[in-house]
């Protein structure tokens, strides 16, 4: 056990950074936000924005609310189209086939919420995970990732939501920077990672990003509203955004020498991200004054020399204040607050300035890093490299992963006790009114009327619960899309293949209890009988996924359902022979009519001969003339003449089981194409 934890740790940092040939993690990686702005429809969001963020650092995106900065996230993700300017990383505009080596930690963390922690991390490791990896490699992965992120606690409680209590929001903001960190990507963006977190909790998460990225060489860009003081201090980059403009753009340590040069005075004792935000929201003509000077930021060149100098010290020329500075200002900050020994300077600083030496060449002096993934500062060679290609895991893994969770979905569904109730409870009715049904022309109506009852109940019930079992899923799944976690083909046939117990298992015991109970025939036709319904509802649970994925509105959905129901119900020839000419055809749209016709002509074709009417006058020709006499002397006629003078005339059971596997096949196929071309999901 314990030589399999270490194996496990050991995989987990072993060479993830690495690309398909194992290299490139030593090469350096840069992202470049060149001037780019962003419009939602009329109204502007970001002004010529410009940016570099480089592998083995963190760059903060900071702003007041409203600034920005969900958008900045989303633009670069690919989430948002640019108006102008580009984003390029290793020198090439960021492609959708690039993108899917980027991980972005939305705000909103998008889970099922009924799904426990194990089952939605085994999850994306199945659809994220290179199909070259091994289980035990895999296993090793999300140990690791887990680890790192303290969840081991938690692995088996459920997300949940606000209906049913779950993951904390920091443990469920910490499971999705899990999932994405399951795959290492080359760029990872994450917005508000320390939202629901407390100061220790956001601490450490920092913490371990930054070090993440550092030690397998990656992009770290997080968005972060108002840090602590020791956070603050963690970052190497910022990009400070005011109304979707720069306010600031460079190295972190060089923040309070390029307000103080644009005379906005730093306030010694006070945190600098606080100051920086309070400065920002001050005054509009303030606000003014540092848009103004930032503009100097979106000019690349400038940019690109503020960064490779080492802060914009160089362009400012204003002295000291970097690391070690801002250190001594965190140390004092700490003993105010009295919590020096909880998240120490010493755990953090000193290993940031150890890597920060190493980046400029200072002697290595401090202190081994120790912690969940340890730490092992990567020089890079000065080379720039491309991104590491993301190959999709193959179809049919992916159809596994979703088939498994749907399964896992599905289960409260096939454990609850509402269908076994509502299954007795028919079957008791069913027993009540259709108790062995005696086979006489009197009771015709009672067989024809079982059957129709069974055939619609078998129809109706399925395709109202199909209607809504894709909107539940729909937000998770454009959520998952984005990701590029997986492709539709493969969740639409493992919804289907997760949903069609529910229309077989409880369906089956109610027809068989009531073709017994009934007896609907004399069991020759069982097998067919039964069948027969089970594709009607199956073909039935098509047409309401497909309805359910018309609209996104659910009321809608269900309208468009129930007119359906009711057109094929009344034009179906059940109630009336009196259906206008012109109007004829629309039965032929009745789904309920092959079923019934189908099982009507199954039950009918081989059942032993009916008595003859004797408290009224016989319909039929057979009773008419005594054709048929049983061994008490009794006229019968066979059950065949009930279809032959049946008013509206069935089609042949072959054409009824036709229509019905038709009915199957295109309601689904359309309803892949809508959630596909449509939906675009
Ligand atoms: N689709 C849109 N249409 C119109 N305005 C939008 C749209 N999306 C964002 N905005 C506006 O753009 C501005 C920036 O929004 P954004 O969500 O990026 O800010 P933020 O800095 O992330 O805010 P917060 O910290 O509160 O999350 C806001 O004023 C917002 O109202």
């Amino acid at each position: 056990m314990a030589s399999q934890e270490v194996e496990a740790e050991q995989d987990v940092t072993a060479h993830p950074g690495l690309n398909a040939n194992g290299e490139g993690s030593r090469k350096r990686l840069t992202l470049i936000a060149d001037r780019f702005c962003v419009f939602a429809g009329e109204k502007q969001i970001l002004h010529d924005v410009s940016v570099i963020a480089k592998s083995g650092s963190l760059l903060a995106v900071m702003g007041p609310s409203g600034s920005g900065k969900t958008t900045f996230m989303n633009t670069v993700s690919g989430r948002m189209p640019l108006t102008s300017g580009s984003i390029t990383v290793g020198g090439k505009p960021v492609s959708p086939r690039m993108r899917k080596s980027f991980g972005y930690v939305t705000q909103m963390d998008v889970f099922f919420p009924i799904l426990t922690l194990r089952q939605t991390v085994e999850f994306a490791a199945r659809v994220k995970l290179p199909d070259s990896m091994t289980e035990k490699e895999r296993r090793a992965r999300i140990d690791g990732v887990i680890r790192s992120l303290e969840l081991e606690k938690c692995m088996e409680t459920i997300i949940g939501n606000f209906m049913m209590p779950g993951l904390s929001g920091g443990e469920k903001k910490r499971a999705n920077i899990a999932c994405e960190l399951l795959r290492n990507p080359d760029v990872l963006l994450l917005d508000e990672p320390t939202s629901g977190l407390d100061s220790s909790l956001a601490m450490t998460l920092i913490d371990l990003l930054r070090r993440w990225s550092i030690k397998e060489n990656k992009i770290v860009i997080a968005s972060i509203h108002q840090p602590s003081s020791q956070i603050f201090h963690v970052f190497d980059d910022l990009l400070l955004l005011t109304d979707g403009h720069i306010s600031y753009s460079g190295k972190r340590s060089g923040m309070v020498d390029y307000f103080e040069s644009i005379d906005v005075p730093f306030h010694k004792h006070w945190n600098p991200a606080d100051f920086m935000l309070e400065i920002v929201k001050g005054s509009s003509e303030n606000k003014h004054h540092i848009i103004e000077q930032g503009a100097r930021f979106s000019d690349l060149g400038q940019l690109k020399s503020l960064i490779t100098a080492d802060s914009s010290r160089a362009l400012l020329d204003q002295g000291a204040g970097g690391d070690g500075e801002d250190a001594d200002e965190v140390n004092g900050y700490l003993e105010k607050q009295g919590n020096g020994s909880s998240v120490s300077l010493g755990h953090v600083n000193p290993a940031y300035e150890e890597a920060d030496g190493k980046a400029n060449g200072k002697a290595d002096t401090h202190l081994e890093m120790s912690g969940p993934v340890p730490i092992e500062y990567v020089d890079d060679d000065g080379d720039e490299r491309e991104l590491s290609e993301v190959t999709r895991v193959k179809w049919c893994r992916q159809l596994n992963a979703l088939t498994i969770r749907g399964f896992y979905l599905a289960r409260s569904r096939f454990l609850s006790v509402f269908p076994i109730i509502q299954t007795l409870f028919v079957g008791l009715i069913c027993s009540l009114l259709w108790w062995q049904i005696t086979r006489t022309e009197e009771h015709i109506s009672d067989i024809m009327g079982c059957i129709f009852f069974l055939t619609t109940n078998l129809s109706f019930a399925p395709l109202f619960d199909a209607i809504m079992s894709f909107h539940e899923d729909i937000m998770i799944v454009k959520h998952e899309r984005r990701a590029g976690m997986y492709q539709i083909g493969a969740y639409y046939v493992a919804k289907m293949a997760t949903e069609m117990p529910l229309v077989i298992v409880m369906p089956f015991i109610t027809l068989t209890l009531v073709y017994w109970i009934a007896g609907l025939g004399t069991g020759v036709e069982y097998v067919p009988f039964v069948l027969g319904i089970l594709v009607n509802a199956m073909a039935c649970q098509g047409i309401g996924i497909f309805v359910g994925l018309l609209t996104d509105i659910p009321k809608a959905n269900l309208t468009i359902a129930f007119v359906f129901m009711m057109f094929s119900l009344l034009l179906g020839g059940f109630f009336t022979t009196a259906i206008p000419v012109w109007l004829v055809w629309a039965k032929y749209l009745s789904f309920i009519r092959y079923c019934y016709h189908f099982t009507m002509l199954l039950s009918m074709r081989s059942s032993p001969n009916f008595l003859c009417a004797t408290t009224l006058r016989s319909a039929y020709p057979s009773c008419l003339n005594g054709t048929y006499l049983n061994a008490n002397n009794q006229t019968t006629f066979p059950s065949s003449e009930i279809i032959q003078y049946l008013p509206d005339q069935p089609l042949p059971i072959w054409a009824n089981c036709l229509v019905l596997l038709l009915f199957l096949v295109l309601f689904r196929v359309a309803g892949y194409l809508w959630l596909r071309y449509m939906k675009k999901v």
